[in-house]
């Protein structure tokens, strides 16, 4: 990062009051009588309608639009395991996305877990809070049993973002970078760096859309995962394909589709070199990719080329995924998220690019024309036209599914945050 946006960034965070995200109040708390609705005595009479019905929860208070973005610390984007409280700008980061493009509030909380039990049972202990669990930047392996458990033991919907906000993104970016490049995904050869949260959970996705399990090759620190390495964990072992290729530079040869979700620079001119004609390219480690753009592209201008971050073209990064999802499952009160959901996040998200963008859209990148292709495979973060188009799909799917505890809400699709609260 260069030092001028080193010192904006630390800058923003700090002034002019410290953090990103704040509580507001939502009633009125002014007079005498106020406090005595809001406080004591008035307070006593939602109090005792929960205890009694326990749903009553999602009448009188925030917990309905409410999500927990909870994080260990223990990955925190690509940067490892700095701790929970170093995880905090993240967190907080994850909670204006939430409030900003989907209107939820969120609690950012990080837990000191000595080990994934404390932290499962820190999860549960707390979850009745909330209307959803937003899991983040908890480390591989740790984080698959994780999430299994909470999905068991909390009768709200747990979602690690790392895991399938990740690969949701990568699902949409890829159906749209491959009809750019006129490829079949059950065709394509593919290789994924990275066999954590994101690289695990993006192969099973594209293998549920029709990729084909021999044609993916996925690395870990050590290399390609392969049937004869005995060090694998379940989760890399159900990925490993009978092969002889040991090295990212074999695995490239003639890959059509290059998944990073590792560390910077893992990939070189060279290796873009040896990919097949018209090669994807998804660079997506935070903060830096596995290969800058310019130089993927230098290297072979018939590239798509996508990156996780907001200053290059194609930015595939699950924020275009975890707000809708959580506004689609909130608003119908899911008890859980689905594949289904997820398959219709990954379609409504793709669609998208197919019409032109709202000229607010096109402000905010410079004024210059958005069209779909290869600069243009994916939304923008700040298209308003994903709150509608991808809370609808989720909620559609999530009823269709059977998991929904309300019907498909008679005041979607949403055209804006104004609508959230159909009742007022
Ligand atoms: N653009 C986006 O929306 C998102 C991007 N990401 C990015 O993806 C990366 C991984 O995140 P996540 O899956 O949550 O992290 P995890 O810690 O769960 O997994 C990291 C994986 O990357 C592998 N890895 C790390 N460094 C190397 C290397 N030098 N060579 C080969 N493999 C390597 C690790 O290997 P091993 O198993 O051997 O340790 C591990 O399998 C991060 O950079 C993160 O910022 C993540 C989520 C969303
Ligand atoms: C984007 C994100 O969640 C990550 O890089 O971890
Ligand atoms: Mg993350």
């Amino acid at each position: 990062m260069s030092e001028d946006l080193r010192t904006a960034a630390l800058e923003y965070h700090a002034k002019p009051r410290p953090g990103k995200i704040s509580v507001e109040v939502t009633k009125p708390a002014a007079t005498s009588r106020d406090l005595s609705l809001a406080y004591s005595p008035g307070v006593a009479e939602p109090v005792r309608e929960i205890a009694r019905e326990p749903e009553l929860a999602y009448r009188f208070t925030a917990k309905g639009n409410l999500v927990a973005v909870i994080s260990d610390g223990t990955a925190i984007l690509g940067l490892g395991n700095l701790g929970a409280l170093a995880s905090k700008p993240v967190m907080e980061g994850k909670g204006i996305l939430f409030k900003l493009f989907a209107g939820i509030d969120v609690f950012d909380i990080e837990v000191d877990a000595e080990d994934s039990q404390a932290f499962i049972d820190t999860v549960v202990r707390i979850h009745r809070t909330f209307g959803g669990i937003n899991l983040e930047d908890i480390r591989a392996p740790e984080c698959f049993e994780i999430e299994r458990i909470l999905k068991e033991q909390c009768d709200v919907p747990v979602f690690h973002d790392d895991q399938h906000g990740t690969a949701i993104v990568v699902g949409a970016g890829l159906i749209n970078a491959l009809e750019i490049q006129k490829k079949r995904i059950e065709d394509i050869k593919v290789v994924c760096v990275g066999a954590g949260a994101a690289g695990v959970a993006s192969v099973r996705l594209l293998i549920e859309m029709g990729a084909r399990k021999e044609n993916i090759l996925v690395l870990d620190r050590k290399g390609v995962i392969h049937s004869r390495r005995d060090d694998l964990n379940q989760y890399k072992a159900a990925l490993a394909n009978d092969t002889d290729k040991r090295t990212l530079n074999d695995a490239v040869e003639d890959a059509d589709v290059f998944i990073g979700v590792s560390g910077p620079d893992m990939l070189t001119p060279e290796m873009v070199k040896k990919m097949a004609p018209r090669p994807i390219i998804f660079a997506l480690a935070n903060p830096d990719p596995e290969i800058r753009p310019e130089v993927a592209k230098a290297a072979r201008p018939d590239a798509i080329v996508a990156t996780g971050r907001s200053d290059f073209p194609n930015q595939v990064n699950n924020v275009l995924c975890f707000p809708y999802m959580f506004r689609g499952a909130l608003d119908v009160r899911s008890t859980s998220i689905t594949e289904e959901m997820k398959i219709a996040a990954v379609h409504a998200i793709a669609e998208l690019v197919r019409e032109a963008p709202p000229q607010e859209v096109l402000d905010a990148y410079g004024g210059e024309p958005l069209t779909f292709g290869a600069d243009y495979i994916i939304p923008k973060p700040n298209d308003p036209r994903l709150l509608g188009r991808v809370s609808s799909a989720v909620a559609r799917a999530a009823v269709d599914c059977g998991v929904a505890r309300k019907g498909y809400p008679s005041h979607y699709p949403l055209s804006s945050l104004d609508e959230i609260f159909p009742e007022l």
